[in-house]
């Protein structure tokens, strides 16, 4: 379960991100947060994942508090930048994807098979030794991913992972997506674009002013984007309903 109770929170300049979002997600899900730019998705990834503690208001996840037990949360929550360059650290692609299974604590052999299965899992064997600062935009965002994966997390939140990738990449990535909530992951997707993921989600929730503008099943949801500054997905504008995509 994952669980909001009039969350706040402000950023030190005053901004008001979030002013009062509740909600209650049975997990796992295949959950989408959207919203047009500046609404607060962002902003409600990072506290779920404990990198901000709200000001005011209360989470729950996995019947964990983000904020207070960070060790446990890091071991089950995986956060995926928008920028990987955010979150790539290690100096080779080896050493960065090992760097999560490591900080769990796990044993070298644990660690070395975690890294093994995740380059493999991300194509990114022959890389391994490749210094991340000489990697393409596409390969930095694989690594990044399989940092994330290395550490087995339970849920994992995607901020806006669609961003600069081609049409390959975008189908492979919604794969990749659809695998995690078959094998019993929660997927959380903030993202602009619902084009990609809405028919897939098992739920979809819409920030505007950081509130909860709307929320409920995609079918649904996907007819009043458009009030909150959201594009729906064609198939609703050409009037067809919510479909899958990619098309056909
Ligand atoms: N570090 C920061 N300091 C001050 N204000 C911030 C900071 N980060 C974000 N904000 C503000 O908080 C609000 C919500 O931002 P957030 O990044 O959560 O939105 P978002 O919905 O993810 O936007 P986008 O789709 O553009 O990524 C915006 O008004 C933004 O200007």
């Amino acid at each position: 379960m994952i669980e909001a109770n009039d969350l706040h929170f402000t950023y030190p300049d005053g901004t008001q991100a979030l002013r009062g979002v509740t909600f209650r997600i049975a997990t796992p899900a295949f959950v989408v947060v959207c919203g047009a730019n500046g609404q607060g998705k962002t902003t409600l990834l990072h506290l779920l994942a404990g990198l901000f503690r709200p000001d005011a208001g209360s989470l729950r996840l996995l019947g964990l508090d983000p904020a207070g037990d960070a060790q446990a949360v890091r071991a089950r929550v995986g956060l995926v930048f928008q920028d990987p360059d955010s979150q790539i650290l290690g100096e080779t692609v080896g050493e960065d994807v090992a760097f999560g299974p490591e900080n769990l604590g796990l044993s070298k052999a644990e660690v070395r098979q975690r890294v093994q299965a995740a380059l493999a899992r991300f194509g990114l064997e022959s890389l391994r030794d490749k210094p991340c600062y000489a990697l393409s935009g596409g390969e930095k965002r694989r690594v990044a991913l399989a940092g994330v994966l290395a550490a087995d997390p339970s849920v994992i939140l995607f901020d806006e992972p669609f961003t600069h990738l081609d049409w390959p990449g975008s189908r492979a990535l919604l794969d990749l997506l659809l695998n995690l909530r078959r094998e019993g992951r929660t997927v959380v997707v903030s993202t602009h674009d619902v084009e990609k993921v809405l028919a897939h989600a098992d739920r979809v929730m819409v920030l505007q002013g950081g509130r909860l503008a709307d929320e409920g099943p995609p079918s649904e949801v996907a007819l009043r984007l458009g009030r909150h500054g959201v594009r729906p997905p064609c198939s609703v504008l050409l009037g067809k309903g919510l479909q899958p995509w990619p098309a056909g």
